[in-house]
């Protein structure tokens, strides 16, 4: 089975936590495009999607679910999301799509958070995949050395702009024994907006595509 099936069975997996009448929160990626897919056949029966991108507003819309204004709607009963790491305490990487300010704060405003991956995206310890900081753009070159002195190595993801205006420095060579704590030290660095860190809010459910799915 290949790694896009995979994707897709844990996709349409998340729809066993769709109800009728509910807006739900939809990250970004694409493990999420199967899942938008999945949602489109139930589009008459949600209320809308809340997005956590500029890129699944546009699937969203092409596939006609209605979007929702975070601002309007206040908590959501539900969101679904990847990841690009998943440790066993349902601890999160999340970012290499670069999404994942928002994808933060719509996980924040949910009571129910679930993730969304193929089996590749297990792991012991957090930290194989890069992680990703959104940086305020003056403030890249002070952030990284900051980093450095935590004994991380960040590299600049040079031309990608965030939907917020932002940038990205994937930070390599960590090994996350103490998310929770990473996280919070990270956040407190003048100029950081977001580490790609799910932490604190973590998945509560996880769903990893497989054959056993079928
Ligand atoms: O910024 C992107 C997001 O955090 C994605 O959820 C993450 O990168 C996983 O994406 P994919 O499902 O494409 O592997």
């Amino acid at each position: 089975m290949s790694q896009d099936d995979q994707k897709r069975l844990a996709g349409r997996a998340a729809m066993r936590y769709v109800e009728d009448g509910m807006i739900v929160g939809v990250g970004t990626g694409s493990t999420v495009a199967h899942f938008i897919d999945a949602l489109a056949e139930r589009r008459a029966d949600i209320e809308g999607a809340v997005s956590s991108s500029e890129q699944s507003s546009r699937l969203l819309k092409e596939r006609g679910i209605p979007l929702l204004d975070l601002n309007a709607v206040g908590d959501i009963p539900l969101y679904v999301d990847g990841a690009d790491e998943c440790d066993g305490q349902k601890c999160l990487i999340k970012g290499g799509g670069a999404a994942l300010t928002r994808e933060k704060i719509v996980a924040a405003a949910a009571r129910r958070f679930v993730c969304i991956i193929d089996p590749a995206k297990r792991v012991d310890v957090l930290g194989r995949f890069p992680l990703p900081v959104e940086v305020i753009p003056m403030a890249r070159s002070y952030v990284a050395r900051e980093i450095v002195r935590r004994g991380g190595q960040p590299v600049w993801r040079d031309g990608v702009v965030t939907d917020n205006g932002n940038w990205i420095l994937d930070v390599h060579g960590l090994r996350i024994t103490a998310p929770v704590e990473l996280e919070r030290e990270l956040n407190q660095i003048a100029g950081v907006v977001t580490v790609g860190l799910f932490a604190q809010r973590r998945a509560d459910v996880v769903l990893v595509g497989a054959e056993e799915m079928r």
